[in-house]
C-alpha cells in the first residue's frame, strides 16, 4: 500500500476556485491535514466556459488553455505546501481531477476530457502526479462518472441505515449507500449551474448569495414542468451529464416558450428545478434514513429548505456533521484515488459508471526520487 500523505487538486464545473488538500491516506483511513482555495483568474475561467459550451476554439487554444491550467493546479498545489511548511518530499503524490472541458458519455465515440497538463504540476512541484482518472472507465464501456461514490462508500457507508450523498456542485450527483445493495451512483442534473449561470447574466454576481435573489421569487409553474419533463431527468442509471447540454441554451430554448417571466422568478424556478430533481432520485429509490449533502449547494439554504420540505421523514444534513468536509469531499475523493491507483487497487464502481469491469484509474506522471530516497 502507499501509505502516505496525498495532495488533491480538484476545479470543478463551477469553477469558482480550485479546491487543493492534504491528507493522510492509509488503507482504513483519510485524515485531512489542510485545505486551501486558489483562485482562477477570470480570462482563464472565460476561455473554460466557452470551451465547454462548445465555442470553436484553435488548437493553439487548447494547448494553450492546457499549459496554462497546468501550471496554475502546480501554483495552487505549492501554495498549499508553502502555508502548511509540508516539503515536496513528504508527499507520495498530487491527485489532480483536472478541468472538465467536455464530456459526452453516451456518443458514438464517447469521450470524456479533462486538460490541465499533468507534466507541468510534476514537473514544478517536484511530486509524482496522477491524473486523467475517468478515462480508463470509459474505455471499458462506462460513464467515467461519477466517481466519487465509491469514496462516499469507503468512508460515509453505515451497515444498518440506509444513507445517501448528495454532492450539490456545477451538476448534483447522488451516491445510493443501501445496506445489502450494490453501491449505485448517478448525476441527478444541474446543481447549481443554471442558477449561477443566471446570477451572472442580471446580477453579475457568480452566484446567488445565500439564495437571497431567488428567495425573492416565485416559482413559475409552467416553466418548471417544462423543464422537469427533459428525458434526461427519469433517464435510467448509469447515466452522467454536464455543461455541454444542462447550459444557458438550455435555459433559454425552454424560456422561448413563454412571455416574458420576471429574472428572479426564474431564478426560483431553476433553485426548485435543483430541489425537485434530486428529490425525485431520493424517492425513486425509495428513499433513506440520511442524506448526507456536500458541495457548494449545501450552503444554499433555498435548494436546502426545499429539499428538506419535499423529503419529509429523511434527515438532511451537511456531511461535515458525519465527519467529513463537506467542500472538500472531492479534492478527498481523488486524493484516495491516486492512493488506490498508486497501491494498485480499482478506483472505478461498474455497478455505478456501467463499466465492463473493476479497474485501476489514472496515469502516472512520475518524478526522479529526492536525493536520498534513490
Ligand atoms: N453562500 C452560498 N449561497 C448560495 N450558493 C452558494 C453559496 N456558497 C456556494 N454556493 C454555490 O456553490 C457553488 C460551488 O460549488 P462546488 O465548489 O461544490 O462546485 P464544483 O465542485 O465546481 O462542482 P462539481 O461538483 O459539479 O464539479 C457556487 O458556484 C455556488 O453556486
Ligand atoms: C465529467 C465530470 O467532470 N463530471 C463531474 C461533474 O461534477 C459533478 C458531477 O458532474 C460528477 O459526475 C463529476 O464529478 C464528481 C467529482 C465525480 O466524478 O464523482
Amino acid at each position: 500500500m502507499r501509505t502516505g500523505r496525498y495532495i488533491g487538486i480538484m476545479s470543478g464545473t463551477s469553477l469558482d476556485g480550485i479546491d487543493v488538500v492534504l491528507a493522510a491516506i492509509d488503507e482504513h483511513t483519510v485524515a485531512q491535514q489542510a485545505r486551501y482555495c486558489h483562485p482562477i483568474p477570470l480570462p482563464i475561467k472565460q476561455q473554460i466556459l466557452a470551451m465547454c459550451q462548445g465555442q470553436a476554439v484553435t488548437l493553439s487554444q487548447f494547448g494553450q488553455l492546457d499549459t496554462r491550467l497546468g501550471i496554475l493546479f502546480a501554483e495552487a498545489a505549492l501554495s498549499l505546501l508553502r502555508q502548511t511548511g509540508v516539503a515536496p518530499r513528504e508527499v507520495t503524490a498530487i491527485a489532480c481531477h483536472g478541468q472538465t472541458v467536455w464530456h459526452e458519455p453516451d456518443g458514438a465515440a464517447p469521450c470524456t476530457l479533462q486538460i490541465g497538463d499533468n507534466n507541468r504540476i510534476a514537473a514544478m512541484t517536484g511530486i509524482t502526479t496522477v491524473g486523467d482518472f475517468r478515462r480508463r472507465d470509459m474505455a471499458l464501456g462506462g460513464q467515467g462518472a461519477p466517481l466519487v461514490p465509491a469514496f462516499h462508500h469507503a468512508l460515509l457507508a453505515h451497515p444498518q441505515e440506509r444513507r445517501m450523498v448528495l454532492n450539490i456542485g456545477g451538476i448534483a450527483n447522488l451516491s445510493l449507500l443501501l445496506p445489502g445493495q450494490p453501491i449505485r451512483g448517478y448525476d441527478t442534473g444541474p446543481g447549481n449551474m443554471l442558477l449561477d449561470a443566471w446570477t451572472w447574466r442580471h446580477r453579475k454576481a457568480p452566484y446567488d448569495q445565500d439564495g437571497r435573489w431567488g428567495s425573492s421569487g416565485q416559482v413559475h409553474q409552467g416553466l418548471l414542468q417544462h423543464l422537469l419533463a427533459d428525458g434526461y431527468f427519469l433517464r435510467p442509471a448509469p447515466k452522467s451529464t454536464g455543461r455541454e447540454y444542462f447550459n444557458l441554451g438550455w435555459l433559454e430554448r425552454h424560456l422561448a416558450r413563454f412571455g416574458p417571466i420576471p429574472a428572479q422568478d426564474v431564478q426560483a424556478t431553476l433553485a426548485e428545478l435543483t430541489a425537485q430533481t434530486i428529490a425525485q432520485q431520493v424517492l425513486l429509490c425509495g428513499g433513506c434514513e440520511h442524506l448526507l449533502v456536500c458541495g457548494g449547494g449545501a450552503r444554499n439554504p433555498l435548494v436546502m429548505h426545499r429539499l428538506s420540505a419535499l423529503l419529509p421523514g429523511i434527515e438532511v444534513s451537511s456531511t461535515d456533521k458525519f465527519g467529513v468536509s463537506g467542500d472538500d469531499m472531492e479534492a478527498l475523493a481523488f486524493a484516495w484515488l491516486a492512493f488506490r491507483t498508486l497501491s494498485g487497487l480499482p478506483g472505478n464502481l461498474p455497478s455505478v459508471t456501467g463499466a465492463r469491469e473493476e479497474t485501476l484509474l489514472g496515469a502516472i506522471y512520475p518524478v526522479t526520487a529526492p536525493a536520498g530516497e534513490k
